[in-house]
């Protein structure tokens, strides 16, 4: 199957199960924001990589966060995995401000509550071990082993089980697996500490295509059976659509639309949201991709750190940072950050009163780069 024509199988897909959600979200980072000094050591100048993202993530809910190349997807998956320190705002797990907690680094409690996947399932285990090691590695840092051989070897079959491997692969080394086999691993050994949380940071873009489907349901069965919550970070809108309950895009740096996956990729409000969407394969909008208006936009896009879709320069785009608007019914939960956005009528639309950003100035930091040439979408 290919990877960018999933689509979603009826009752199985986004929204449709898990356990029964409380009203703390499992993980919220809340005005989170990274700068990058750049220039060498007397510069001032940086670089602004992530401003003012607010983002919740309910248990058994996975959310996909998309973006191009250089929009700031990594360097939130970093801030909150505790890799990288935030410039500002909050990380809560489980409500609980782990900046505050743990000021100087991720806890071992933290690592226990969230446990990462990295894109690259050949780089993150260490070929001169064996897969059992990495799997009773992770069980014993954090406790979970059994009190004998005997339950620990059960544990690791268990494990093995459940990402869909052969208790047998404990015995092989790394280069013997198959990278789908690989990233299981990799899951298997995140699952080993029992996390609350998993933050999959392209967990699926090194792999043959023909893999991939098998790690996006085995990403969709630890949420439905177990509850586990996921940020999904991908620049491939099929899979979000066919894995994610919400969506949230980032461009520049910022979030400027979240929803329900199935709605906001069927309805995108901003046109970046729209230039992605417009890159997907999809026969149901056969006529509707121009490759030379979506080549001009990309192209604006790519050399603008600001907002490149502010066709007037006396906009506001520039100075102000757009309030937050509702797109649709409510209950899409479905956003858009936008100066351009226009309800259609009686489709709702109004701006967010608990937007934070609502009549806010835009923050201080470095100011959007002039692109030569602005786009209207
Ligand atoms: N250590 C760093 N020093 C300076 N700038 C950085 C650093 N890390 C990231 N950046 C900048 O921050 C911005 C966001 O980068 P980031 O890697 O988070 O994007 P991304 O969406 O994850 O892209 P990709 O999908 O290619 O990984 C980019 O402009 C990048 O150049």
């Amino acid at each position: 199957m290919s990877h960018s024509t999933l689509s979603t199988p009826t009752g199985s897909g986004p929204s449709s199960s898990g356990p029964a959600r409380t009203d703390t979200p499992a993980l919220e980072v809340r005005g989170l924001g990274k700068s990058f000094p750049v220039g060498g050591l007397f510069s001032r100048d940086s670089v602004r990589a992530l401003h003012g993202v607010d983002l919740a993530i309910g248990r058994g809910e996975i959310v996909a966060l998309v973006g191009e190349s250089g929009s700031g997807k990594s360097t939130l998956a970093r801030c909150v995995a505790r890799l990288e320190r935030p410039s500002e705002g909050s990380i809560l797990l489980d409500g609980v401000d782990v900046l505050k907690r743990d000021r100087f680094q991720a806890s071992r409690a933290f690592r226990s509550q969230l446990q990462m996947v990295f894109q690259d399932p050949f780089g993150s285990l260490n070929p001169a071990h064996r897969i059992g090691h990495f799997l009773r590695r992770s069980l014993a840092i954090h406790g979970k082993g059994g009190r004998s051989e005997t339950e620990t070897q059960a544990r690791l079959e268990q494990l093995m089980d459940t990402v869909g491997l052969q208790a047998d692969m404990l015995d092989s080394y790394p280069h013997e697996l198959s990278g789908g086999q690989r990233q299981r691993v990799a899951i298997a050994r995140a699952l080993a500490v029992e996390p609350q949380v998993i933050l999959a940071d392209e967990p699926t873009s090194m792999l043959d295509v023909s893999v991939r489907i098998g790690v996006l349901n085995l990403m969709r069965r630890l949420r439905d059976e177990q509850g586990i919550s996921m940020l999904y970070i991908t620049h491939d809108l099929a899979s979000a659509r066919y894995l994610a309950d919400r969506t949230a895009v980032m461009f520049a740096g910022e979030l400027v639309e979240e929803g329900e996956s199935l709605d906001l990729l069927a309805n995108p409000a901003h046109p970046y949201t729209q230039l992605l969407v417009s890159a997907v394969p999809d026969p149901a909008r056969a006529g509707s991709y121009d490759p030379v208006r979506r080549a001009e936009l990309r192209q604006a896009v790519m050399a603008s750190t600001g907002c490149a879709f502010d066709g007037d320069p006396d906009q506001a785009c520039s100075a102000d940072r757009p309030v937050r608007h509702q797109v649709g019914a409510p209950e899409n939960r479905h956003w858009v950050r936008c100066h351009l956005y226009r309800p259609r009528a009686g489709a709702g639309g109004h701006a967010l009163a608990a937007d934070p950003a609502a009549g806010a100035p835009a923050p201080a930091g470095p100011p959007p780069s002039n692109i030569s040439r602005k786009v209207s979408a």
